[in-house]
């Protein structure tokens, strides 16, 4: 189905008479463009006038536009009369459209009270009221994104379209082999945008719009089993149960004895070794032979290592050390950790917030935990795209064809910064089976990182899918970056949760590259975890030619002498290219080439995103 026109129509004195005034009427235009980017949309300034206002809607009913949505006057003054024209000109109310928009407005602001807005249907044309300002249009049109493509198949009659989404509604499930129409029809490709509708986010916003969009994420928390806690974020403070040690250990292999008996030879009463207890008092002259780690034998208060004694006297057989000479005067309480001395009864094991380390889980375990209250990681589910792909276990490529690479690479890149993932496999360019493997995918993860499919092409489809099938909110769909530009992050509501979608670019590179700023970083806030990786200043070990995009370059770094670390690229930097990314240790944010600026002198100072391991020290 194929939504041919939207009409956006501002009503409101000001604006008939200064056009430049009005800024609801060109946000909604850019709204509906990304949301229709095959319709055309008509727009109208007019003012408050009844009789205007009810016949610039009969025109736009007359001409077959699908969608009519006003902005302006609807409040309580005088002049604000789109209510009223709008009700003397639907043929039948869509009451329950009025009600989301005020209870969505009512959540932001109890003024929303005061918007009288109307929805109906005349002809085959649904018709929405919003205020006038820029902010509720944006925010209104939020409310309205999810149901506008199923209304308007309803509202045309589409009903072949409808009974699916229907059906897949009530299934709550999507097969992927089941045959799942889809609204996106790209096949009129004369009609594809000649430019993307997207506007193009700096970095800096595309990071604050994941940052506030992720901190909705609702996680939760859940016991696991400490050794399987690696790398969760834990979500409880603990306590030590008992001081560790539990009792005086000896620190080293030697001899227990009472520092107030000084040096000299003492008589060798028997041995403790790590595991046993020895009960008996020592008395003065004597000493028990101990391990490390062993208990103290009540009376001892030091331990003096083997290497500062002599031997006196041993048994016939030279099994039994019978006297030892104390060849220093030992201190009260030498080579002893007294109890507690690690860790204090009661004292703080781990706090909520601290990631789980190798080290922590040693202590836990030792502490005598089991389990450990960590904060739920988002479920996370991969998804390729493509007709060009096949699976990277079929020996022979096909004509055309190249091996899927991303979905192994970006579940390893997510697994190796701790997030666990499902692979959902390829699919097709055909509307129909990506809306079936996205909702699969959906069903079964919190967050989507799907690649390919985002850019300009006719078979870049993800957008218009999860735009009209999924009812999505396409937070961005560009990204001033390189690589990554095509980059999109988008929300939908499915099976009554919040999904959350990074479609990243189809080059292997670009998906590497917006995983790690992009994926991990949401992921990351989900966890409450800081979200970007630490940050060094390094230098170019050669020149460098800049990209009128920032470009992040992969490298490794040398460690010499020299004040700072020295960046090594990794060779051809195209975002095909992923022996670029192989071995990296370091994102280098190079700035977009300038006026005069387009390449940057070796040993020029450039930030480096620290995004891999170090092992080329
Ligand atoms: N006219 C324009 N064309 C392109 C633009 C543009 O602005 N105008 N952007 C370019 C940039 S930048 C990028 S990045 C790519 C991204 O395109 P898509 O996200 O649509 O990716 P695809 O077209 O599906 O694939 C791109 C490339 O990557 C290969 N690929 C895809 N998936 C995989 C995979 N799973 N494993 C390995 N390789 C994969 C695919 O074969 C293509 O070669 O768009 C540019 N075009
Ligand atoms: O954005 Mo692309 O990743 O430069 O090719
Ligand atoms: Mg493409």
């Amino acid at each position: 189905m194929t939504v041919t026109a939207v009409s956006v129509i501002t009503i409101s004195d000001t604006c008939s008479k200064d056009a430049s005034s009005d800024t609801s009427g060109p946000t909604l235009v850019q709204l509906t463009r990304e949301m229709f980017p095959q319709s055309l949309i008509h727009t109208a300034i007019i003012p408050d006038e009844r009789e205007i206002i009810e016949a610039k809607i009969k025109e736009y009913c007359r001409v077959d536009v699908d969608l009519i949505i006003t902005t302006g006057g609807t409040g309580l003054s005088s002049r604000d009369v789109t209510p009223e024209a709008t009700k003397a000109v639907i043929e039948r109310e869509v009451p329950a459209i009025t009600v989301a928009l005020t209870i969505e407005s009512l959540r932001k602001t109890p003024m929303a009270m005061l918007s009288r807005s109307v929805a109906g249907i005349r002809d085959k044309t649904l018709i929405i009221n919003f205020p006038g300002s820029k902010k509720a249009v944006i925010e209104c049109f939020e409310v309205v994104r999810p149901i506008l493509y199923h209304a308007i198949a309803i509202i045309k009659n589409e009903t072949t379209k409808v009974k699916s989404v229907h059906n897949s509604m009530q299934l709550g499930h999507v097969c992927p082999h089941k045959k799942f129409s889809s609204n996106v029809d790209l096949s009129k490709v004369a009609l594809r945008p000649r430019e993307s509708p997207y506007p193009m986010l700096q970095m800096a916003e595309a990071f604050k719009v994941i940052d506030s969009v992720m901190k909705e994420w609702e996680g939760s928390l859940e016991q696991v089993k400490i050794e399987d806690s690696m790398g969760c974020v834990v979500g409880e403070t603990l306590l030590a149960k008992e001081p560790m040690p539990p009792f005086p250990a000896s620190i080293k292999d030697g001899y227990a004895c009472r520092s107030s008996d000084g040096a000299g030879v003492k008589s060798v009463r028997t041995a403790v070794t790590a595991g046993e207890t020895y009960e008996a008092p020592l008395e003065a002259g004597e000493c028990v032979r101990i391990n490390t780690g062993a208990p103290l034998p009540p009376g001892a208060d030091c331990v003096v290592q083997v290497e500062d004694t002599k031997l006196i006297s041993a048994s016939p057989d030279n099994k039994i050390e019978l006297e030892v000479e104390i060849i220093k005067a030992p201190k009260p309480q030498q080579d002893v950790r007294p109890i507690g001395f690690d860790i204090a009864l009661g004292a703080e094991l781990v706090r909520e917030g601290v990631v789980v380390d190798a080290a922590l889980i040693g202590i836990l375990a030792g502490a005598g935990y089991q389990h450990v209250e960590v904060r739920t990681k988002p479920t996370v589910a991969i998804l390729s795209t493509g007709n060009e792909l096949q699976d990277p276990a079929e020996a022979t490529l096909k004509p055309a064809h190249i091996r899927d690479s991303n979905q192994m690479m970006l579940k390893a890149l997510l697994k190796e910064n701790g997030y666990p993932s499902v692979c959902m496999g390829v699919a097709r360019d055909e509307a129909g089976e990506l809306a079936a493997s996205l909702a699969d995918a959906l069903k079964r993860a919190d967050v989507l990182v799907c690649s390919g499919g985002v850019s300009m092409g006719e078979k870049d489809l993800l957008k218009p899918v999860l735009l009209q099938d999924f009812g999505a909110t396409l937070h961005f769909g560009r990204v001033f970056m390189k690589p990554g530009k095509p980059s999109t992050f988008a929300t939908c509501q499915f099976e009554g949760r919040t999904k959350y979608i990074f479609a990243l670019p189809g080059n292997p590179v670009s998906a590497y590259v917006c995983c790690l700023l992009f994926v991990i970083r949401a992921l990351r806030i989900c966890e409450g975890r800081k979200s970007e990786f630490p940050r060094m200043r390094v230098r170019l070990n050669k020149s460098f030619p800049l990209d009128p995009r920032p470009e992040y370059v992969r490298a490794v770094l040398r460690f010499t002498d020299d004040d700072l670390p020295h960046a090594e690229v990794l060779g051809n930097q195209c975002s095909s290219r992923l022996l670029s990314a192989c071995g990296a240790s370091v994102l280098l944010e190079m700035p977009p080439a300038g006026d005069n600026l387009d390449w940057l002198p070796a040993g020029h100072v450039v930030p480096a995103i620290i995004t891999g391991r170090m092992e080329h020290i």
